[in-house]
């Protein structure tokens, strides 16, 4: 990887915590050391707990697994996700941090050759069904540099949205940017952003059907853009990089219950994020997406992907009329009231499609419980829940 000369600044550095789902050796960290060094990380190992996650030398992390989970939330351990990526909201959950940045043990930060060659190599190897192996990450900006994408969400997430009034200049924050002709000024404040969604370069997040069908795709394209999703709008949230302010949205941000044992799976991030923007529209946040970009270096296979996803593909038919028609009452005023209104209405129309949403209604219900158990404002809470394994 190009050694970048100089040491980018980590901002907030002792307000946020990196949270990775992993079932993998965590090598991918050292693409990302430059980076991620200062930060304090948050590991949730999935799958099996006696397996042992190796993670580079000079992180200051704490890791939890199965049993760490099931120690620290008892019966309520039931609410977390286990063999799923969904299994990361435990350590939104842990953390005392005010910001998020969760982002998956396959993505990388930038390449030892420049973007174009890069992906002139990808499309060869692909023609020869050859995947580059994942010694390499490529997210580069235009012009050239190693993307920080951890900064960009820092930036995102520090500066307003704009739900409410489309500029068609995109982030008017932006240096060399600003509100244009006609967008009122009464709204040029903006209003505060709790989640910074970023995307991938290589693999797509595509669903399965599409993934069968466009195997050899690679997205190439950089769009030096971050927008705002419109108030009333829904969007496909996806978990693989993903920053978010704790404090604003933190208890919305229950990836919904996937993997072992479970009817569906690779629906989690899909469904926090339908589920936190009904409670921010509510609550006057905003939520931007675009920048950063990071490499997604590994295509999950698409057959298994199509077994997880595939009542999710009918079943999202009738729950995104439901979030689309969602109103909270103007008595919910916190996320966690929002949340535990949400979980009824769930309850009430989704269970006729299918038992499947009682249960994960309920399970919405135990996520409340857990996150106020863990971060209620008392003494009796400042004592951090410790993973089995010394904190690093
Ligand atoms: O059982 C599991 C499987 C994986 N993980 C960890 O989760 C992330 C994502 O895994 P992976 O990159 O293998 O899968 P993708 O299909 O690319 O993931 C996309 O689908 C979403 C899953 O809902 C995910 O957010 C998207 O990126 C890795 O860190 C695995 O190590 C796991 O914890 N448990
Ligand atoms: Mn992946």
């Amino acid at each position: 990887m190009a050694e970048s000369s100089v040491k980018p600044v980590p901002l907030l550095k002792d307000e946020l915590d990196i949270v990775i789902p992993t079932i993998r050796n965590l090598d991918f960290l050292e693409m990302w050391r430059p980076f991620f060094q200062p930060y304090h990380l948050i590991i949730v190992q999935d799958g099996d707990p006696s397996k042992t996650i190796k993670v580079p030398e000079g992180f200051d992390y704490e890791l939890y697994n199965r049993n760490d989970i099931n120690r620290i939330l008892g019966p309520k351990a039931s609410c977390i996700s286990f063999k799923d990526s969904a299994c990361r909201c435990f350590g939104f959950m842990v953390s005392k941090k005010k910001y998020i940045f969760t982002i998956d043990d396959d993505c990388f930060v930038s390449s030892p050759f420049p973007l174009d060659l890069l992906l002139l190599l990808g499309s060869v190897c692909c023609l020869v069904k050859y995947e580059i192996p994942c010694l390499v990450e490529v997210a580069k900006d235009p012009s050239g540099k190693d993307i920080n994408a951890l900064e960009q969400h820092i930036k995102n997430l520090l500066s307003p949205s704009t739900p409410l009034f489309f500029n068609t200049l995109y982030d008017p924050y932006r240096e060399g940017a600003d509100f244009v002709r006609g967008y009122p000024f009464s709204l040029r404040e903006g209003v505060p952003t709790a989640i910074s969604h970023g995307l991938w370069l290589n693999i797509p997040d595509y669903d399965a059907p599409t993934q069968l069908v466009k195997p050899r795709e690679r997205n190439t394209r950089y769009v030096d853009a971050v927008m705002t999703v419109p108030k009333g709008a829904l969007f496909p949230m996806c978990g693989m990089n993903l920053a978010f302010d704790r404090e604003l949205i933190g208890p919305a941000m229950y990836f919904g219950l996937m993997g072992d044992g479970q009817p569906i799976g690779r629906y989690d991030d899909m469904w926090a994020g339908w589920c936190m923007k009904v409670i921010c529209d509510h609550l006057g946040l905003g939520v931007k997406t675009g920048l950063p970009y990071i490499w997604h270096s590994k295509a999950s296979n698409p057959f298994v992907n199509l077994k997880k996803e595939y009542k999710g593909i009918f079943w999202q038919e009738e729950i995104i009329p439901f979030f689309q028609s969602a109103t909270l009452p103007k008595e919910c005023t916190s996320v966690q009231q929002c949340y535990i209104e949400l979980s009824k209405q769930v309850k009430a129309s989704l269970g006729k499609v299918d038992d499947y949403f009682i249960k994960l209604a309920d399970a919405m219900l135990t996520w409340i419980e857990a996150w106020d158990e863990l971060n209620a404002p008392s003494e009796a809470n400042s004592a951090k829940p410790q993973p089995n394994g010394p904190a690093k």
